[in-house]
């Protein structure tokens, strides 16, 4: 069953085109991985299906209602969807429980700490829960970022580049861990890299993107025995 479905959806800045009637789609809970090149149109797609950029032409459904096409263009706090950003947007002045209940804040007092309770066991960052995201690593912030957005229960998680800034020694652990929260929440979750490790790693099926076009769609078992293109035979080395 598709669950959040694009189809043919193109987009330009000014003349160029970033990205070539792009169509995939989501099954509930599966995790998809955007891989590309830098400039390949990766974040382009997240900020499109998050509503941040409008396409020039296309549909986007989520659960079969349609939330974008010719005459329907839901804003981005209608869609409902969660993103966390590249340096994860923090609030700096807020400590980590304001971070995390932020989007739920018009939430009655006992409702916010119950979600917050449960999105700091499931981060696993009970004992920092008075402490500023300065104080916190690079990896437990994300974390924080993305317990955030999961408290808001989005239909869908955006991760832009999840691993890009971490300590390199640190990626293969953070990367399981990022994966064990997601399997517990059983999100589905599309996240962007240039890294074919943690498209391999995490994703249940692997989008393939180059200059703004879909070269492969494919799960990574599919993609190493049966690359497509001399691109991604290129890309995993054959
Ligand atoms: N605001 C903008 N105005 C003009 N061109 C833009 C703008 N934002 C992005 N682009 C161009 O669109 C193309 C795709 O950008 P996008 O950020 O989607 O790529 P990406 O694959 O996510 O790359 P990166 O990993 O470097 O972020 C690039 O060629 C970029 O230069």
């Amino acid at each position: 069953m598709e669950y959040i479905k694009l189809e043919n959806i193109s987009f330009k800045y000014g003349k160029k085109i970033i990205l070539d009637n792009i169509s995939f789609s989501i099954k509930k809970g599966e995790v998809l991985a955007i891989l590309g090149e830098s400039g390949s149109g990766k974040s382009t797609i997240l900020r499109i299906i998050s509503g941040l950029e409008t396409p020039k032409t296309g549909k986007i459904t989520i659960d079969n209602h349609i939330i974008f096409n010719k005459n329907i263009n839901f804003p981005p706090e209608k869609r409902n969807l969660g993103m966390v950003f590249q340096d994860y947007a923090l609030f700096p002045h807020l400590n980590i429980e304001k971070n995390i209940t932020f989007g739920i804040s018009h939430f009655n007092k006992k409702t916010k700490k119950i979600i917050l309770n449960k999105m700091l066991k499931l981060v696993k960052l009970e004992e920092h829960s008075k402490k500023y995201p300065h104080e916190l690593s690079g990896g437990q912030q994300q974390r924080i970022a993305i317990a955030r957005t999961l408290a808001t229960n989005p239909k869908l998680l955006l991760l832009d580049e999840p691993f890009s800034n971490l300590d390199a020694n640190l990626q293969s652990s953070i990367r399981k861990e990022i994966k064990s929260i997601i399997d517990i929440e059983k999100t589905t979750t599309i996240f962007v890299t240039h890294n074919k490790e943690d498209a391999l790693e995490i994703a249940d099926r692997v989008v393939i993107i180059k200059d703004g076009k879909i070269i492969q769609i494919d799960t990574p078992e599919n993609i190493i025995s049966n690359p497509k293109s001399s691109y991604v035979k290129h890309l995993f080395h054959y």
